[in-house]
């Protein structure tokens, strides 16, 4: 199968010594969706500009549609990028900036028109096409980046931060334009954030990065459900960890010994003996302690029942938001509809009883 992008055992050291990058290893079929997500100074920046062309590999290949790419000099490659600061040249209109890319590749100005008029009206730019862009709202920036960038008809659009110039209303709203976009025009999206819940909703997979090496490339609810690393389940989502030891297996379940006794979730991959058990929020259950609740529950949850606080109880609109400390002195947060958890449900300080079904936990190596 030949893939649009391909990063085969990638690496970059800078000149500093600096390892930025490890091992990178996607392929990437055309029309994909991916994100690059992991916090500051992860490599998400210089893998972007190591596709592009800006920053040289140090290590390993680069292909695109089954050519190697290390060597190619950036406006030769079929890539464009779209800078977090759009990097529109404010002299120039909107129409100019945006066919600005097909001038450099020395496009005949019949097929420039041509081309610019397409995409101006693709993202609904057309009325404001003689305007610079100084006067233009951050919203129509954006848009007016992409448009740029998509121009050129690339086959891989390179995006560092696209949204991140953008208050939370606009970012969300164009966050829905961009992935339909997307779509409609089937080109590979190649997409760096720090914002999770960005990631989550746009990709088709994502890539979280941790210290120069990939963590986890998954599809959106497969890492939000099931982390591979230890990372990846304090960096996605809102979950719980215990660690310990593998007891034993039985059917889909696997034991793990905790200082909170024993737990059981699913296996996620070959195990240590040193584990972690990962418990997202959506799956915790409270209970009312006391009488025989105890028993009855170690029977229905098969022994996940953890003994716990109430520290706050508060109704948000529709919404009972509970915090809750373990024995340990952690802290959690648990959401849910008002109707599962009644206001006055659980009186400040009750003791509680924290409850999953093996099957929403995972069990991941330690390390
Ligand atoms: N030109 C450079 N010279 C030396 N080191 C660099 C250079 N650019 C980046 N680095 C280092 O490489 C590592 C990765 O940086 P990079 O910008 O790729 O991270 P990032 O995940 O994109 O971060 P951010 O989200 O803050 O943009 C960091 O340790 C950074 O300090």
């Amino acid at each position: 199968m030949i893939y649009d992008l391909e990063l085969i055992n990638v690496g970059k050291v800078y000149d500093n010594g600096t390892p930025a990058v490890i091992d990178f290893n996607l392929s990437i079929r055309k029309g994909e969706f991916i994100a690059f997500l992991g916090p500051s100074g992860c490599g998400k920046t210089t893998t972007l500009r190591m596709i592009a062309g800006f920053e040289s590999i140090s290590s390993g290949d680069m292909m695109i549609k089954g050519e190697r790419m290390n060597d190619v000099r950036p406006q030769k490659r079929p890539t464009s990028m779209i800078f977090q600061n759009y990097a529109l040249f404010p002299h120039m209109t909107v129409r100019r900036n945006v066919g600005y890319g097909l001038e450099v590749k020395g496009r005949a100005k019949a097929e420039r028109d041509a081309r610019v008029d397409r995409i101006l009206a693709t993202l609904g730019l057309e009325d404001i096409a003689e305007r610079k862009p100084d006067k233009l709202s951050g919203g129509q920036r954006q848009r007016i980046a992409l448009a740029r960038g998509l121009v050129v008809e690339p086959d891989v659009l390179l995006l560092d931060e696209p949204l991140g110039a953008l208050d939370a209303n606009l970012r969300k709203a164009i966050q829905n334009e961009l992935k339909l976009l997307q779509k409609r025009l089937g080109v590979t999206f190649v997409f760096v954030t720090h914002a999770q819940s960005e990631a989550l909703a746009l990709s088709d997979r994502i890539v979280v990065m941790n210290q120069g090496r990939v963590e986890q490339i998954s599809p959106p609810h497969q890492l939000y459900t099931r982390p591979d690393t230890p990372f990846v389940a304090q960096f996605i989502g809102r979950n719980t960890i215990f660690e310990g030891e593998v007891a034993g297996t039985q059917a889909d379940s696997t034991f793990v010994s905790t200082s909170f006794g024993t737990l059981s979730g699913c296996a996620n991959g070959g195990l240590s003996s040193k584990v972690n058990i990962v418990i997202p929020s959506e799956a915790i259950e409270v209970h009312a302690a006391g009488g025989s609740a105890r028993e009855n529950l170690v029977r229905a949850f098969g022994g996940n029942v953890v003994g716990a606080r109430v520290e706050r109880f508060d109704v948000v609109g529709h919404i009972s938001q509970i915090g809750i400390s373990l024995p340990d002195g952690r802290g959690l947060a648990l959401e849910a509809h008002i109707d599962k958890y009644r206001p006055g449900a659980f009186p400040l300080g009750a003791e509680v009883m924290l409850t999953w079904d093996s099957a929403d936990a995972t069990v991941i190596p330690a390390h």
